[in-house]
């Protein structure tokens, strides 16, 4: 559906977008997340049309963008971060408006724009002026002018930027319908977006992509270390030892445990309580497991972080299977993986901050 062959745009001092190479298949949703500045509006700029590339190639379903740019936009719906609105006209009128613009032919033209305003929610304000609406119905019409001429590909620019969280969830939820029939691209720093509406995501940074993959792959790609959270029903001790000598295991560590040198909770303390309850620490880090902690005595549940000897490998089924046959009953057991919001603070915090040169530098 997209072809974005080794586009970059150079506005000098090293700025701008280089060397943007990815593809979108028909129904794709893409995430195309990046910090303030890293070429999000300028690489969909370009895609749109709307600014030609220094180097690269665009196709849009097989129609160059340089060589047939009419026949590949018609084939685009473009909201930019700003959508284009007259603030005068009614909902309806600028709808026609739109229509006219983009060849949607006369008699089509009702039937078009009754479909726009249905599949945005727009019913009932046909008649409204556009001043007069709010901003969550203002992006529903920057959307319902980007599907009027039936496109295939939709380009969305921060959609959802300034609008309250009510909003915030319409319109995403309208996204995600609007993804039923389109391929869509869209441009976020709203990293729980991705989550919600892609099925892909693209991260750019100083103009570059650093990383192109399916949400459920992320970790995988940025080489996490498989890792479990585990709650286990019985004495600390045996439960360390069962585990520990799993040769899949690489690493145990208790969560909650008690501080290094503090007591050990006596068996006739813990008798005591009516519900015997796990130790808390002081904090919630994960520690190493102090040698205090491997007392006999026995406590109601152990939490632990268990990773694995060999990076990738999945160690649910071994520590289940170790830990049945043991007869300690496992009460919770989750895999534990990176956020997007961690994978996308490594990318964009781990290069050079700024590779800017100074005003009057070569171009690049
Ligand atoms: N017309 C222009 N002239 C010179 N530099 C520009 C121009 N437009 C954008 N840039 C620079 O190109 C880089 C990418 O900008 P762009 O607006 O594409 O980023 P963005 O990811 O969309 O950012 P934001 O999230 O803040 O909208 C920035 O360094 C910006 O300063």
């Amino acid at each position: 559906m997209l072809e974005v062959k080794q586009v970059s745009k150079l506005y000098g001092n090293d700025r701008g977008v280089h060397n943007i190479d990815f593809s979108m298949q028909r129904g794709e949703i893409v995430g195309f997340l990046g910090p303030n500045g890293a070429g999000k509006t300028t690489t969909m700029r370009m895609i749109t049309g709307y600014l030609n590339p220094t180097h690269g190639q665009i196709w849009v379903d097989g129609h160059s963008m340089a060589e047939n740019p009419k026949k590949a936009r018609r084939k685009i719906g473009y909201l930019p971060e700003t959508p284009p609105l007259y603030p005068e006209m009614t909902v309806q009128s600028y709808l026609r408006f739109i229509a006219n613009l983009r060849d949607v032919p006369a008699r089509e033209q009702k039937l078009r724009v009754g479909e726009a305003i249905d599949k945005l929610g727009l019913q009932g304000r046909e008649k409204q002026i556009i001043r007069s609406l709010s901003k969550g119905y203002k992006q529903r019409l920057g959307l319902a002018q980007a599907i009027l001429h039936q496109p295939d590909l939709l380009i969305l620019d921060e959609p959802t930027s300034g609008l309250d969280p009510k909003q915030i969830i319409e319109i995403r939820q309208l996204i995600h319908e609007l993804g039923e029939n389109h391929t869509v691209l869209l441009s976020t720093h709203i990293l729980p977006e991705i989550n919600a509406i892609c099925n892909r995501v693209l991260i750019i940074n100083q103009g570059r992509v650093v990383l192109d993959e399916r949400p459920e792959h992320l970790g995988r790609t940025m080489g996490e270390t498989f890792e479990v959270s585990l709650e286990v029903k019985g004495p600390r001790e045996r439960i360390l030892n069962e585990l520990r000598s799993l040769p899949s295991i690489g690493e145990v560590k208790e969560v909650d445990a008690p501080e290094a040198g503090a007591a050990a909770p006596t068996v006739s303390a813990l008798e005591s309580l009516e519900a015997l309850e796990p130790v808390e620490s002081a904090t919630d880090e994960a520690t190493d497991v102090p040698a205090a902690a491997l007392s006999s005595a026995p406590v109601e549940s152990v939490k632990l972080l268990v990773t694995s000897a060999d990076r990738a490998e999945d160690i649910r089924e071994a520590v289940f299977f170790r830990l049945a046959s043991a007869g300690l009953p496992i009460l919770a057991m989750k895999r534990e993986s990176l956020s997007l919001e961690d994978i996308f603070l490594k990318l964009t915090t781990d290069e050079p901050a700024d590779t800017s040169k100074e005003e009057g530098d070569t171009d690049a």
